[in-house]
């Protein structure tokens, strides 16, 4: 059985703004934990919660409300601190640093020692792909570029736990794979990783489990299997040579010469077909939809918007 390595319970921080002080409540009795060795989700549209809480749980903010352990520790532990690499969501870098100076200045503010970043620092650029800038300043990066950057400064200290919120931002999707390749690598040598998106078919891609937050509240939490529930959605026939389309057809498009078709029941798709193979049509394929992360946060920002 795997270990808790994080454990939120009941968590809130608001924020004060504005010349009336104005009270936000940005998380709000948040509750969810993260095994050892998994890719963890946190996932939500804007303003849900993630980063405040992404930066409770590593340290740099403090709950106003509730409990956070990291292996049975504060973030606001030294030791806890020591084994979290973190990615904000702007990194700030000294922009006439190059990439590799970069590493060794954050590498020094860990107390690493000189030895074990000479060998550490080339290895993490490598990692990161950025081995053809190692002569250009921070400044002269693009914005995939600093994201890179950024990512192998989460990973100077070799931590056990990596936090990354929004690593897929600014990236084109290449840059994106390189990001999910990147994070199967970090959980198959054991390591923890949380990270924060907006791209929900990325979240798919990699997540053991997810966190769906909505205006500072948890909606969900699970494997994707517990928040899909793997229900199939809908199905689509791609037939030619279609001269009247069905009636249990609820939509259709014509695209390259062929029509697709969706269905919302399985009765409805089994009547499609009957009706296609009497009118001598040609069925080219015929596929399921299922259930998605995003039906399934569209669904519960829907709900919350009804409360
Ligand atoms: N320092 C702050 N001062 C005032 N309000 C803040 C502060 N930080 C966050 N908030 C507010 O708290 C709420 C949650 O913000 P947060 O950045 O955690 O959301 P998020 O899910 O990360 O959003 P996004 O996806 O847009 O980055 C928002 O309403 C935001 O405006």
């Amino acid at each position: 059985m795997s270990r808790e390595t994080i454990s939120i319970q009941a968590v809130s921080k608001a924020f004060r703004t504005g010349f009336l002080r104005t009270k936000i409540d940005a998380v709000a009795s948040v509750s969810f934990h993260v095994n050892e060795g998994e890719i963890f989700g946190v996932v939500g549209p804007n303003g849900a919660g993630k980063t405040t809480t992404i930066k409770m749980l590593t340290g740099i903010l403090r709950p106003d409300r509730g409990n956070i352990s990291v292996f049975g520790c504060s973030p606001k532990n030294r030791q806890a601190r020591s084994i979290m690499g973190y990615l904000p969501e702007n990194p700030y870098f000294y922009e006439h640093l190059r990439v590799e100076e970069l590493l060794r200045f954050y590498g020094q503010l860990f107390g690493i020692e000189r030895d074990i970043l000479d060998q550490r620092i080339p290895k993490l650029v490598q990692i990161v792909g950025l081995e053809h800038a190692r002569d250009r300043r921070l400044s002269r990066f693009s914005k995939g570029m600093r994201q890179r950057a950024g990512i192998a400064q989460a990973l100077i200290n070799d931590p056990k736990i990596v936090v990354l919120d929004e690593p897929q931002t600014g990236l084109d999707p290449f840059g994106r794979k390189d990001v999910r390749d990147l994070i199967f690598e970090l959980k198959n040598q054991g390591k923890t990783v949380i990270f924060s998106s907006h791209i929900l078919p990325d979240v798919e891609a990699v997540c053991d489990r997810v966190v769906l937050m909505v205006k500072g509240k948890v909606l969900d939490v699970g494997t994707l299997e517990e928040l899909t529930g793997s229900q199939i959605k809908s199905y689509e026939v791609i037939a030619t040579n279609v001269s009247v389309i069905p009636k249990s057809v609820d939509s259709h498009r014509n695209q390259g010469g062929a029509t697709f078709m969706d269905l919302v029941s399985e009765d409805a798709l089994q009547e499609c077909l009957a009706e296609l193979t009497e009118s001598k049509a040609r069925v080219n394929s015929v596929t399921s939809r299922r259930v998605d992360l995003e039906d399934v946060l569209i669904r519960d920002v829907q709900r919350e918007s009804d409360q």
